[in-house]
């Protein structure tokens, strides 16, 4: 089986620096795929060997199957890997008018990649007066004009407002499950990529400490926090999988599965439950966990 991304033991330093030391990953086709760590990490050094710009110190990339920096492979992907500069005194479709000449095509379907990354309205406005967010719309649009199969992104919701995370958090699932577009992607804020992402790789000073299904990262890390009364009684039933939480509340160390019958058992045996809920799913505790400084990543 080919991957979208291999990585063989990849290290890069940069004079004294590692940015990257070792690493190793396999993305798969399709879905999307979150490489997240803090800022240092070597996210964006990973993505600039892949794509042929750096050579690494040691080890091997490949892209679609084929080595880094191989044109028949990076014709079938698209990629924004950093802050996007344009022509100020373009429009945004005169913007994508000229790329797409540059890049060969006949007809581009300019219009319907403006209105997927939602700047319609602002089709002929001058790109110097957009935003950031809007010149990373742009450029994804500019990404998207060759039809790629692999969209390679480097911390594509940078810059923009709330309502526009949303839009593109829409756009890239719509993307990946509708076109078949696989997305690799780079970030640190580890909610957006939680919500976004099928799986990830977690990177720490330029080495991988995670790697997995959201889901099954997540899950390992969750906890079910019951207030209830008597707590005694609770941490009976529990034994060994519940630890005092404080505020009369248990922390237990239950599977979703388990749930229902641990609450069913423990109104059985006269226990008032006040509260259930899960605690610590997110990508947040698991990198915590993984490398003992989630600050840095958030
Ligand atoms: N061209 C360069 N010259 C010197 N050092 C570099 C260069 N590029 C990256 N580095 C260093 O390599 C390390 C990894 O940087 P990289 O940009 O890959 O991290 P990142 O995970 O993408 O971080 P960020 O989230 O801040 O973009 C950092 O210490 C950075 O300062």
């Amino acid at each position: 089986m080919s991957y979208a991304l291999e990585a063989a033991t990849v290290s890069k330093a940069f004079g004294t620096v590692k940015a990257l030391d070792g690493l190793s990953l396999k993305a798969p086709r399709g879905g999307i795929y979150g490489v997240l760590g803090p800022n240092g990490a070597g996210k964006s050094t990973l993505f600039r060997i892949v794509l042929g710009l750096v050579r690494p110190t040691s080890g091997e990339t490949r892209l679609l199957g084929a080595p880094a920096g191989d044109i028949g492979a990076l014709r079938r992907i698209g990629a924004v890997i950093e802050t996007p500069r344009f022509l100020p005194w373009l429009t945004a479709r005169d913007t994508l008018r000229m790329l797409a000449r540059a890049s060969g095509q006949e007809a581009p379907e300019i219009d319907r990649w403006l209105a997927r990354v939602g700047l319609t309205e602002a089709a002929d406005r001058k790109v110097h007066g957009f935003s950031v967010g809007m010149k990373q719309r742009l450029a994804l649009a500019a990404a998207l004009l060759t039809q790629p199969e692999l969209l390679i992104l480097d911390e594509p919701t940078s810059g923009m407002d709330p309502a526009g995370i949303l839009e593109m958090r829409t756009l890239m699932r719509e993307l990946a499950d509708k076109d078949g577009v696989t997305i690799i992607l780079a970030s640190h804020q580890l909610d957006e990529v939680q919500r976004v992402c099928d799986r990830v790789a977690i990177l720490d000073r330029g080495k991988l400490v995670g790697e997995g299904g959201v889901d099954q990262l997540t899950a390992v890390h969750e906890r079910l926090r019951l207030t209830a009364a008597p707590i005694a009684k609770v941490l009976e039933t529990l034994g060994e999988r519940g630890a005092p939480d404080g505020d009369g509340a248990v922390l237990a160390t239950v599977t979703r599965a388990e749930a229902p019958g641990l609450i069913r058992a423990l109104a059985t045996s006269g226990v008032d439950i006040v509260e259930a809920r899960w605690i610590g799913g997110d990508l947040e505790t698991v990198f915590l966990n993984l490398t003992g400084d989630a600050a840095d990543a958030r």
